[in-house]
Parts: C-alpha cells; sequence; structure tokens
C-alpha cells in the first residue's frame, strides 16, 4: 500500500452513529468520489465500511476500528478484536492507536503489533502518533508508518493543531524517525497538501474537508458578517 500512496491524497471516509452521514453505502459514495477526484488510497473505519468501499472502488484502504472502552482513553483499533475485524475486512493497512496511554485490558501496544504479524503478515501498519517520542516507539515496534493523526487529540497535545507554525510538529517527527510520515489531521485546503509534501511528508491523508458536509457548511457559515 505505501508504494500506491507514495506523494498521493488518501481521503479519510469516515461518519460515526452520530453524524448525518453515517452509512456504509454513502462510504463507499464518497470513496468513488474520491476516486473519481485522483485519491491514490481511502482511510476508513470498521469492517462494514471497509467491505463496502471496496465493492466500489479498487483503491488500497487504510482500515481502523474506533470503538470506546471504559478502562482507556484510546479508541482507535485499540484491542485484538478490532484487528480481527480489519483483518476480515480485507483492508492493505491498519492504523493502530500508538500512543503511550494504558490500552484496554492491560494490552501492550507490542502485543498489539506481533498479534497483527502474527494473524497477517501481509497487512501494513500505521501507527497513528501525537508525539515525537511515540513516532520513535513506533519505528521501533516495527510500524511500516507513522501518521500524525492525534497530535492535538491527546491531554498533552490538545492545545495544537498540525498546521501550528508552518507545520512544525510533522518537521520534528520528520527528524525523529526514518519510516515514512504521513500527514493527517486538520489538513484543511489543497494548498496544505502541497506544503506538507515539500516539507517531506510521504503521503496526505485529508478527512473532514472532504467528506465532512456538517464541518464544510460550519466553515461558509462562521464566515458570514455578523
Ligand atoms: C482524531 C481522530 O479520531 N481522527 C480520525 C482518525 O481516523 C478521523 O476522525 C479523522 O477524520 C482523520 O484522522 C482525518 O483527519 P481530518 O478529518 O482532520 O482531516
Amino acid at each position: 500500500m505505501l508504494n500506491q500512496i507514495k506523494k498521493g491524497l488518501v481521503v479519510s471516509c469516515q461518519a460515526l452513529e452520530n453524524e448525518p452521514l453515517h452509512s456504509s453505502f454513502i462510504m463507499s459514495k464518497l470513496a468513488l468520489a474520491a476516486r473519481e477526484g485522483g485519491a491514490s488510497g481511502i482511510r476508513a473505519n470498521s469492517k462494514e465500511d471497509i467491505l463496502a468501499i471496496k465493492q466500489e472502488v479498487d483503491l488500497p484502504v487504510i482500515g481502523i476500528v474506533k470503538r470506546d472502552y471504559d478502562d482507556s482513553e484510546i479508541y482507535i483499533t485499540a484491542t485484538k478484536k478490532e484487528i480481527d475485524e480489519l483483518i476480515e475486512s480485507g483492508c492493505e493497512m491498519i492504523a493502530i492507536d500508538a500512543t503511550l496511554r494504558e490500552r484496554p485490558n492491560e494490552l501492550t501496544l507490542e502485543n498489539l503489533v506481533s498479534y497483527t504479524r502474527e494473524m497477517n503478515p501481509n497487512v501494513q501498519l500505521m501507527a497513528d502518533i501525537s508525539s515525537k517520542e511515540e513516532a520513535k516507539k513506533a519505528e521501533e515496534l516495527g510500524f511500516d508508518c507513522v501518521s500524525t493523526t492525534l497530535y492535538g487529540y491527546t491531554e498533552e497535545s490538545k492545545e495544537h493543531k498540525l498546521y501550528e507554525n508552518d507545520f512544525q510538529f510533522l518537521k520534528e517527527v520528520l527528524k525523529e524517525v526514518s519510516i515514512p510520515v504521513i500527514a493527517e489531521g486538520n489538513i484543511m485546503t489543497p494548498e496544505m497538501v502541497r506544503d506538507v509534501l515539500e516539507i517531506g511528508a510521504y503521503s496526505v491523508v485529508v478527512g473532514g474537508a472532504i467528506t465532512r458536509p456538517q464541518q464544510i457548511t460550519a466553515r461558509f457559515v462562521a464566515q458570514i458578517p455578523k
């Protein structure tokens, strides 16, 4: 999958239960629209959505399963159950929360990586990180790439956004690791896509700015003079 998305755009097609477009059928059509627009890959949540997307487009898929657990803040591919579902979905790459936070059931990230490699050595692994330290650890654990997905979404990083200070965080992560670094999270414009690729990101994932019309509408509405 990494070869296919090199210097390309991955479109994240996700809508949770509480979002207006929640539907595997709609996600499959968003993926088709993304392909027609030139996307190189798709990021998607849940086995059902991924199966529907794979019926509609031949693009490689980064799969995640978002599920909340009582004993952990981690919700992106938290346990072996989610890994099993993703392997069944046939996605080419699995993204896992690779933050240093405690996982459910006292499972470690290392356990989860070795479990996935055992279950399917062909599936590639993306580490969703929120700090340089997590990026380094992910590289040591043998992840195929890291993505800046969770920068701004953990207690320690919540004051920040990826695009701050001319993508300072992305630049720091690029210095920290030698595996591919994917830029993801709050990439709002085509110009930002160009910028992160020029800075050295291997590939870029854009979600809400393309596939969450409620967010897009709110940004237009916010510009209406009071
Ligand atoms: C933090 C978190 O849960 N991120 C999720 C990860 O899959 C998605 O909700 C995002 O849409 C995705 O990362 C793309 O980012 P953006 O939608 O900002 O372009």
